[in-house]
């Protein structure tokens, strides 16, 4: 029987060593600064918001949540963008996607200023990350992916990782980090022809396609670590990952659970990129 491996310890380990941080920054007179930039109201983003308002708060790092109405010109946004960029006691800036359609993503994304771009939306911090270049701000949730693999001592260099997803948001930056801990990387995707036999070769699997627990025992090399990254609402209204937990806990050696898992890291790397940006903002 495999282990649940949650994220708790991991969120609570790295809050700490935050918490320790931030107190360190105000003794000196700085507090960091985390601003939200949502357009509209939606359920996914008012969620991530939530959590994240109460780690930095818990942490002791100020926050702002800047929302606009739902059909903002891409003008007026850009522009209130910009003074976000400017604002000296922000640190770090996290935008909420994707937008509603009259906002164009491959304009804006040049706006966010690169040093407060905390979650990875930069073409700076994107081609960063593809170089390996740890001066950028990789995508938060794929961050948390690895601190997982990291603080529950699985072996990364030469495992054979299997990624199911290549968004912007998850596969493909987790393929990237995966990689610059020199796993051997294989990303399926939609158009992937025998998953199931790609997959059960990989020592790792993360899985961020969207689908509730898609992803059965047929999927999973007997003793893997799984990684569900995937954030669903099943029919009875609950919370619920891309793999189908209870099918495959016997087969993989660690898998994280839905809710308590990925999504519980995530915004305490969040927290540990406004503080880096604070800390690289004030020569620190
Ligand atoms: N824990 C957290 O903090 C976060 C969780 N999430 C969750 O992660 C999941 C993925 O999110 P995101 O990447 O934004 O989703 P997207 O919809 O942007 O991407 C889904 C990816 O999965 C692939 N895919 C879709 N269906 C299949 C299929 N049947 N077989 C194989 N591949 C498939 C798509 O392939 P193709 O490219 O070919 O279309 C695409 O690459 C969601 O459940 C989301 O809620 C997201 C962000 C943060
Ligand atoms: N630029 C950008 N980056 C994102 O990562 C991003 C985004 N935009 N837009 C919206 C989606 C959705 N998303 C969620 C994250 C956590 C919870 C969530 O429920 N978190 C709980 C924990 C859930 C759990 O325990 O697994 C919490 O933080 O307390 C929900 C949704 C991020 N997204």
């Amino acid at each position: 029987m495999g282990e649940i491996i949650k994220g708790k310890p991991v969120a609570d380990a790295i809050s700490e060593v935050l918490t320790a941080e931030v107190n360190d920054l105000k003794g000196k007179g700085i507090t960091p600064k985390l601003a939200i930039v949502r357009v509209g109201a939606k359920g996914s983003d008012i969620a991530y918001e939530k959590g994240a308002l109460k780690r930095c708060s818990s942490i002791g790092i100020e926050t702002e949540v800047k929302e606009y109405p739902e059909d903002i010109a891409q003008d007026a946004f850009i522009e209130e963008l910009k003074k976000i960029n400017q604002d000296k006691t922000v640190n770090g800036i996290l935008i909420f996607r994707p937008f509603p359609k009259q906002l164009d993503e491959e304009v804006i994304k040049y706006v966010i200023a690169a040093e407060k771009d905390v979650d990875c939306f930069s073409p700076i911090n994107v081609a960063k990350l593809m170089e390996g270049d740890k001066t950028g701000f990789a995508p938060c949730t794929p961050t948390a992916v690895i601190e997982i693999l990291k603080h529950y001592n699985v072996n990364m260099k030469g495992a054979n990782a299997a990624v199911i997803g290549r968004s912007m948001v998850v596969g493909k930056p987790v393929s990237m980090l995966l990689l610059n801990e020199n796993a051997t990387v294989t990303i399926c995707h939609s158009r992937t022809k025998n998953m199931p036999e790609v997959t059960s070769k990989a020592d790792i699997l993360v899985v961020g396609v969207g689908k509730a627990k898609m992803v059965t025992a047929d999927y999973v090399k007997e003793g893997a670590v799984v990684i569900d990254v995937g954030i669903n609402v099943d029919e009875q209204g609950n919370l619920c990952g891309d793999v189908d937990t209870e099918a495959c806990v016997g087969k993989a050696s660690m898998i994280t659970p839905v809710p308590a898992g990925v999504g519980s890291v995530t915004t305490s790397i969040l927290a540990k990129h406004v503080v880096a940006a604070c800390k690289m903002q004030n020569n620190l």
